[in-house]
């Protein structure tokens, strides 16, 4: 049978440290028998991967704990909301190439690469990372094996988890049976996971062996063919780019909304500053979004993992600029009640709120610490009565959060209001009709949380205008 040729990959220009691919061992696979994944954990990282790993021509199964979870992607339904999920789901299920299962046993015992891909949650008595689902699905695989395996971690954990994950496999893996352990981050965004899986900027490879290597690379064989640059290092380094890079986009977030005080403060503003600043390439337009802060299943439990971690590797600098980063993205959520207080002459008491977003961005459902939420909720608990109105994230949002009230248009979200608050940009909000909007409230107040509505427009439409770091009417 004819091996599998694994295309080598030509770094791009820019990718100043991509290490040359070795001479590469065969992959284990041949051409006409694709190579088995599962994929442990079927959430927004886990089923996203599983259908882009079948997308990409392998077989795959994908493995949860949740049995509503696998019975909704067994049936073609994503649980959530992502954009282009849904229709690559229902094709690859078409293909046969495509399973979920809750039965790990089984799965494990068919499988070559296993991807964990499980959540990694903040411990709930502390900032550090909650590491039982990892070390769950890891002991399972290694359990179940009956064939030499890849076991390729993607969940994001803290540096040094991965080394001994692997003493936890070498204990439990059956003997004879030769079982790898690698780490291999995931960098996608939600609301744009498909692209970012099939496409993605760069593929981190920890602590691979030469022949674990090549398999990741028939695995990424599509994307490394479109030039996608490899980074090859070990399992720390593996580890660390991944919450350094979430580290990175927190403080840019965050320095941003520390400028916008200043901007405030001398009448500036830092949308405009915010252009300017990323006209310069070394500095970069995004991430420059002034606002209510950064918030989701991943950038604010990230931070504090590293800072947790850091503290314990003795790294306080680290620790100390990120505890920074924390508060002063917190202090956003703040800020934004102080204006709605503001708004209502120092009390939100009976008055109405009506919030725009739930979401915490845009085009997902997710509400996993989501600042607009949380101002929401405060803004409720100060006696307001608040309507939100998210085109997506209403469900997830109402099961979080039952006691605020839930509208189903904009329209009806503002009826009435004291205060409207944009809490997260989607486009149905950024594109308003705000003249047809204003007669609707009570009184025609906005505060635009995200930096993003015309300040000029909303005006023109008759409404008192506010912004963060921009300057008052
Ligand atoms: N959500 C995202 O955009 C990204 C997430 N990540 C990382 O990926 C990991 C997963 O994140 P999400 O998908 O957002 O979490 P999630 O909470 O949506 O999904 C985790 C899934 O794992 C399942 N699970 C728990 N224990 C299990 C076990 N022993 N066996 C099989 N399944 C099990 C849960 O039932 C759940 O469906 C986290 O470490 C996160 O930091 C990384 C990049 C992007
Ligand atoms: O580890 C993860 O799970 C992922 O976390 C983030 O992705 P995501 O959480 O989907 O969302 P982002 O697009 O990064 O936005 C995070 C938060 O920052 C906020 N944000 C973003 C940009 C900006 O300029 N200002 C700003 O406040 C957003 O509103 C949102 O609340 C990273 O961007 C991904 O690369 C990473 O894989």
């Amino acid at each position: 049978m004819a091996t599998t040729k694994v295309p080598r990959t030509t770094p791009r220009p820019t990718d100043e440290h991509a290490v040359p691919a070795p001479e590469l061992a065969p992959a284990p696979a041949p051409a006409d028998a694709p190579l088995r994944i599962t994929v442990l954990g079927t959430g927004y990282l886990g089923a996203t991967h599983a259908v882009a790993m079948a997308e990409l021509g392998f077989d795959v199964t994908g493995v949860d704990t949740d049995q509503s979870k696998v019975d909704a992607l067994a049936a073609g339904k994503v649980p959530f909301f992502e954009p282009g999920l849904d229709v690559l789901l229902e094709k690859n299920l078409a293909t046969g190439r495509l399973r979920f299962t809750t039965d790990v046993a089984s799965a494990v015992s068919q499988g070559d690469v296993h991807f964990v891909c499980v959540g990694t949650p903040q411990q709930r008595t502390s900032h550090a990372a909650d590491l039982r689902f990892v070390e769950a699905a890891t002991s399972a695989i290694a359990r179940h094996l009956t064939k030499d395996a890849v076991i390729v971690g993607k969940s994001t954990v803290p540096v040094g988890t991965a080394a001994r994950l692997r003493e936890l496999v070498a204990r439990e893996a059956p003997a004879g049976v030769e079982a790898e352990l690698v780490w291999n981050p995931e960098f996608l965004r939600e609301g744009k996971a498909v692209a970012d899986t099939l496409h993605p900027d760069r593929i981190v490879l920890g602590g691979t062996s030469p022949k674990a290597e090549a398999v990741l690379r028939t695995v990424y064989a599509g994307p490394i063919a479109e030039g996608t640059p490899v980074v090859v290092c070990d399992l720390p380094t593996a580890e660390l780019v991944k919450v350094s890079a979430n580290a990175f986009l927190a403080t840019k977030i965050s320095f941003i909304n520390a400028i916008a005080g200043v901007c405030e403060a001398a009448g500036a503003d830092v949308t405009v500053l915010a252009d300017a600043l990323g006209h310069d390439v070394r500095i970069g337009r995004q991430f420059l979004d002034a606002g209510l802060g950064f918030g989701g299943g991943c950038l604010p439990k990230d931070i504090r993992a590293l800072m947790h971690r850091a503290n314990e590797l003795g790294a306080y600098r680290a620790s100390a600029l990120l505890q920074q980063v924390d508060e002063i993205n917190m202090g956003q959520r703040e800020r934004v009640i102080d204006l709605a207080l503001a708004a209502c002459d120092g009390s939100v008491l009976n008055k109405r709120v009506g919030v725009l977003g739930a979401a915490f961005k845009p085009l997902t459902d997710d509400v996993r610490d989501s600042p607009a939420l949380n101002v929401a909720a405060a803004l409720h608990l100060r006696g307001a009565q608040v309507t939100v109105y998210d085109p997506e994230a209403g469900d997830t949002a109402r099961r979080l959060f039952p006691t605020l009230s839930y509208a189903t248009s904009a329209e009806e979200a503002v009826e009435g209001a004291d205060v409207v608050l944009v809490l997260t940009e989607w486009d149905e909000f950024l594109t308003a009709d705000a003249a047809r909007l204003a007669p609707l409230t009570h009184r025609a107040k906005v505060i635009d949380a995200r930096g993003k509505l015309s300040a000029d427009a909303w005006r023109e439409a008759g409404w008192q205008f506010t912004g963060l770091g921009r300057v008052a009417a």
